[in-house]
This record gives C-alpha cells, structure tokens and sequence, in this order.
C-alpha cells in the first residue's frame, strides 16, 4: 500500500464532530487536564468523555499536544502504554494506547527528577527505540519497522497521572496524554543487530531492593510489536513517525510507585542499565 504523507492536523479546536458522536466541545476538558499539572488531580472524567469514547479520548490528548507545540515545548517522540499484561491489570485495561514525549521531559541519566514536578509518579522499565528513517506506510512490513530504527536503549518512564489516586478509565488516560510525565534514556544506544529483544530480563531496584521484574516478551509478545503497532497507528491517523522520534515501546514489568529519596536502576539484557533519583 502507498504510503500516507500528510502532516498531521494539530489545530486547536473549539468543536469537533466524531463518527456516530454529537459534535461537543473538548476544549474546556482539555483545559481541565492541563491545569491539574500545576493545580493538583481532578476527578475522572466521566461527566464529559464516556470511558469507551476512545476518539474523544485522543482528539482531548490532540488539543493539548497541539497547546502545548503552540507554547514552544517540543515533541521529541512518544510513548506506547498499556502493552504488558501486568501493566493492563494494574490499570484495569485491555488495550494499549499512546501519548507525546516532548523534550522537556527527559531526565538525564544518572540524574534527578525534582518530586515538585509531579503529582503522584510510578516507574517502569522499558526499551526505548530511535528511528533512523520515517515510517510513513501505514502497513509497514515488520522487517521495514526494523529497518527504520537506529538504535535501542534502556529506559525508565515515569508516569504520573493528572486524575486523582489513579482511578482512570482507559479514555482518562488517553486522553491525559497516556499518563505520561518523564523520561530517562541509557547511555548505551545498540542497533538491532544481535540484539534478543525477546527473552532479554528486566530488573528494576529501588534503592537496591528488586521491585520490579519483566522480559521482552511481556510488551505485547515483543517491543518490536510495539512499535509497529504505534507505527501503523499514526500512520493510518496521517500523523506518521518521523526519523529522529524517541519510541518509549511500554512497560515490561510492573510499574512501581515512587517515593522522594528513591534511586531507581534499571537493567535489561543487552541494553545495560539506566538509573535517576527521585529527589530534590
Ligand atoms: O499508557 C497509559 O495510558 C498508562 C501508562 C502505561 C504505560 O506507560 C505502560 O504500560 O508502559
């Protein structure tokens, strides 16, 4: 199939129409969200976007994308959630979904996320992945979704959710950018080549205690899936992977919440490790 190349649409919008939906106005949900960041979590969002409104859901996250490229933040990937059958349960979820990494997210490796820059954050392992080459094809093949990474690393997300005590539905999350927050990258980008992105084990510690364990396959069969599915995603939506993005491919064990004075390691098979703390 052609592929598809067209920017996407991050206009703002004040009303907006969906298939089988009456045309309602997200912005002031959008709102809502956006100032939970610096106001504190706010109540689900039930009253406004029904928990299976997954279009509602994403044209909410679209709105604040689009505010938030319109203040100057930049997008710098995204993240894929909802990918670990742990992670699922946790949540009381069934399918995976995404959200936008911008720049200002990243914590340096071996560095320190102030905890009065978040509400009520959880740390998870993953792989990330950094593309060398668009994926424009909306059915990319998984040999071209391969070809088109440069490198993986190990990472830790740090997610934090804008709706009280965690109590989301999967439209909350979605539309609360999938719960997104921070980022850390390894120092130790490898290509694919060599890499056994299957089998590879997972051990996140806190302070030097085993808190979380996974494997590759725990990222719906494999992180490459991930990926391919994210890929196939925004490119059928027209808002197409780009070369440069950062891909957070999703969680390969349990997330785990964090509590200021955490020092937080990761390690993954062939990708060595990624560490920060979690204190002022
Ligand atoms: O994606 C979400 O909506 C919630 C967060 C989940 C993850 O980050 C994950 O499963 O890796």
């Amino acid at each position: 199939m052609a592929g598809i190349e067209c920017k996407p649409d991050l206009t703002p919008r004040r009303a907006r129409t969906y298939p089988g939906v009456m045309e309602k106005d997200l912005e002031p949900t959008a709102r809502r969200l956006r100032e939970a960041y610096a106001a504190g979590p706010i109540a689900p969002l039930r009253d406004v976007l029904d928990p299976t409104d997954i279009d509602g859901a994403y044209a909410v996250q679209a709105i604040n994308t689009a505010h938030w490229i319109g203040e100057g933040r930049r997008l710098a990937g995204r993240k894929i959630g909802l990918t670990a059958k742990a992670v699922q349960a946790q949540l009381g979820v069934d399918r995976p979904d995404f959200g936008a990494l911008f720049e200002d997210m990243r914590v340096a490796d071996g560095g320190r996320l102030d905890p009065a820059r978040a509400i009520q954050p959880k740390a998870e392992a993953e792989i990330a992945f950094v593309l060398g080459r668009d994926i424009t094809d909306a059915d990319a093949s998984p040999e071209a979704i391969a070809g088109a990474i440069d490198h993986a690393v190990a990472a830790i997300e740090i997610v934090d959710s804008r709706i009280a005590d965690w109590k989301i539905s999967f439209a909350d999350t979605v539309a609360d950018n999938g719960s997104s927050a921070f980022f850390v990258l390894g120092d130790d980008p490898k290509p694919l080549a060599g890499l056994d992105l299957y089998s590879c084990g997972m051990v996140m510690e806190f302070n030097g205690a085993v808190v979380s364990l996974g494997a590759g396959a725990a990222c719906l069969g494999h992180p490459l899936n991930a990926v391919q599915w994210l890929a196939h995603t925004l490119a059928a939506r027209g808002q197409p992977l780009r070369a440069g993005d950062i891909l957070l491919s999703g969680a390969l064990g349990p997330m785990v919440a964090l509590t200021p004075g955490d020092e937080v390691r990761t390690r993954i098979g062939g990708l060595g490790t990624c560490t920060f703390t979690y204190g002022a």
